[in-house]
């Protein structure tokens, strides 16, 4: 038996105006002195905002939780689920692994729907330290599990690519909730098995 939990946090793809991100978009090529009725341009501004669309915008989804009935009161950790994200500072990717674990209480949760929480969160333009705590909450708030703990590490292209150009710097951010926070042997183990994954 399975009870979903319907999200509240939709992104809905028909709610972005495209043909004016399109338009945007041929705007910032002309004052970026390009010319967006080149050949070679003429797709660009559609492409463009199609691409935002989509790294802005997710499916919907339910969030299945079944009944705790075997006790199970350990550490349910998934490690390196793809993260990227878009920084809402200069609209660059960033890139990497989150490792995402709760306590369970009187229920689990689907094991894919860790991942999908993350998506949910990270399709929107970002910080990663709220991107982080986002995930924790979320899960915190919707799961009532006995604790929650959330690390993310990531690059991100706004300080590789340009600006500083620290390439391979890495950033890591992580969030805690209930025992994962207020335990220190549980805190160590999530942090542990959290790094060994990395
Ligand atoms: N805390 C935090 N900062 C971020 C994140 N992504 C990008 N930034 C930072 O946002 C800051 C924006 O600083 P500004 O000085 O306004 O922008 P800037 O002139 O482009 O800064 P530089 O990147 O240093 O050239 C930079 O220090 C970025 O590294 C993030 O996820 N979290
Ligand atoms: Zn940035």
């Amino acid at each position: 038996m399975s009870a979903p939990i319907p999200l509240r946090v939709v992104r809905d793809r028909a709610a972005l105006d495209l043909p004016a991100a399109e338009d945007a978009v041929a705007a910032l090529l002309r004052a970026l002195g390009r010319d967006p009725d080149s050949p070679h341009l003429a797709e660009t501004p559609r492409r463009v905002a199609a691409s935002l669309a989509e790294m802005l915008s997710g499916p919907h989804f339910d969030l299945t939780t079944f009944p705790n009935d075997e006790g199970y009161n350990e550490l349910v950790l998934a490690t390196a689920l793809p993260v990227r994200s878009l920084c809402e500072h200069h609209l660059l990717p960033f890139a990497g692994v989150a490792h995402i674990g709760y306590l369970p209480g009187d229920r689990i949760l689907g094991l894919s729907k860790l991942a999908r929480v993350l998506e949910l969160f990270a399709r929107d333009l970002q910080v990663q330290e709220r991107l982080t705590q986002q995930v924790a909450d979320w899960l915190q708030e919707h799961l009532a599990p006995r604790g929650v703990g959330v690390v993310i590490e990531a690059e991100h292209l706004c300080m590789s690519m340009r600006g500083v150009r620290a390439t391979g710097a890495r950033t890591i951010t992580s969030a805690l909730h209930g025992v994962l926070r207020e335990d220190a042997r549980s805190r160590q183990e999530f942090f542990s098995l959290a790094r060994t994954a990395a």
